[in-house]
């Protein structure tokens, strides 16, 4: 684990977040390449001795350094528009090992990512299914597909991350996968190559993962009965990690369960995590600005707002919050609330921590779904991102210059008399 203290003082690998602080400013997302370099270590290592490949979901932490240390390794991508492959293209990924997964494709990135010759389309509706057909017959291609199978299974997660329900918007209902398969394979330019299925995000418990495979494996099986046969099973991305005191499945212990479910079939696996490889890799450093103690709560006012981490707005998600500095003075329990004008802009409430006036604050766990989800509310610019490397700090994107943040504006002309 990369941010650990030592002798009281919080760093991120070798360097203290106070150092990074100072050199960079607050807000600050802060990343360990050797964190996610062991998570994503961990996947290839669970599936080491079967044809595999893991595409990393881009969703999660799309910054160019993360992406091109993950290729690097060897990663696949799972993407979900042309702009992230673009930005897979650009950080150095291999557009042959990309899935494009996404309930609403467009026709551009349909056509780019045709163009870029990507693995698979992940594809989620029949109408979805004809589009692609026509555009591949125009571009003179033949798209190779999987559909996106919604199985019905009950992620048991929070209800806004939760996909793999037949109320949810996501995949093709199994009951209708076998015969949108058969059209597939009669099509002139879709040829069916895998199936897939992503149940949902931040999944603490491998059973309906379980299900879902076993689910997913009796259609595969099905539509080999009727001459359809697929080369790769993809089994989504989703698996949860510790935040708090809740208790996250190893990865090890997760990829074991589900390949104990294949028996003797011989499919490339594919595997969509985000989260699991860089969540607990970053962190959001964030400095008090004002203390409020009232009389019913107290406040520690800090720099970073729900503009910069949505999470505990969004989903009530609770976030550890880590002193950079610890103090041995009293503790009281404050809110850790932004400068957002909403009541719901807070990172984390009625925390215990021994507070004064510009300290440091470190709330782990941010590595995903942090940055990516960052917006310009209240014209506040995203913080910089920051990688460190053993003892070396590298800022792989500036703050954005306040100025930025209206460039493409205009105002109107003089209303012509
Ligand atoms: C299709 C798809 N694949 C993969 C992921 C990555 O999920 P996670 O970050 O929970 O591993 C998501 C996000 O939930 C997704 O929608
Ligand atoms: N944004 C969500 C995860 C979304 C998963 C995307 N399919 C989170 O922060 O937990």
């Amino acid at each position: 684990m990369a941010f650990t203290y030592k002798n009281d003082v919080l760093h991120c690998e070798d360097v203290a977040i106070s150092t990074i602080a100072e050199q960079v400013g607050t807000p600050v997302y802060v990343y360990s390449r050797a964190d996610i370099e062991a998570a994503f270590g961990e996947y290839q290592s669970a599936l080491a001795n079967r044809p595999h490949l893991i595409c990393y979901a881009v969703k999660a932490n799309s910054n160019l350094a993360v992406l091109n240390l993950l290729a690097r390794l060897g990663a696949g991508f799972d993407i979900v528009s042309e702009g992230e492959l673009a930005r897979v293209i650009a950080a150095g990924g291999d557009p042959s090992k990309v899935v494009f997964s996404g309930v609403g494709k467009s026709c551009e990135g349909i056509r780019q990512a045709l163009d870029a010759g990507i693995r698979c389309f992940n594809v989620e509706s029949e109408a979805e299914l004809n589009v692609l057909n026509e555009i591949a017959a125009e571009c003179g291609k033949v798209a190779p597909v999987s559909l996106r199978v919604n199985p019905d299974v009950d992620a048991n997660t929070h209800p806004y991350i939760s996909t793999g329900l037949k109320e949810n918007k996501f995949g093709v209902d199994i009951e209708r996968a076998k015969d949108l398969y058969e059209q597939a394979a009669a099509m002139s330019f879709i040829e069916p190559v895998g199936v897939d299925c992503h149940i949902g995000s931040q999944l603490l418990s491998i059973t309906p993962f379980i299900d879902a495979v076993d689910r997913l494996l009796a259609l595969v099986d099905a539509l080999e009965s009727s001459g359809i046969t697929l080369k790769h099973l993809d089994l989504g991305g989703g698996l949860g990690v510790q935040y708090g005191e809740e208790q996250a499945p190893a990865i090890s212990a997760y990829i074991a369960a589900l390949t104990d479910r294949l028996g003797d079939r011989e499919f490339e696996l594919i595997f969509e995590p985000g989260r699991s490889v860089v969540a607990m890799a970053g962190a959001l450093v964030t400095r008090v600005n004002y203390l409020k103690p009232t009389e019913h709560r107290n406040f520690a006012l800090v720099d970073a707002a729900m503009n910069d981490l949505i999470r505990p707005a969004l989903y009530d998600a609770w976030m550890d919050i880590l002193p950079a500095t610890q103090r041995h003075d009293t503790a009281h329990r404050w809110d850790v609330v932004g400068p957002v004008c909403e009541t719901g802009d807070f990172l984390g409430k009625d925390r215990e921590l021994a507070l004064q006036p510009d300290d440091l604050l470190v709330v782990t766990g941010a590595g995903a779904y942090g940055f990516v989800m960052a917006s310009n509310y209240n014209t506040r610019p995203r913080p910089a991102e920051v990688v460190v490397d053993k003892g070396t700090l590298h800022v792989v994107r500036q703050r954005e210059a306040l100025e930025s943040l209206w460039a493409g504006e205009t105002c109107l002309p003089e209303p012509a008399s």
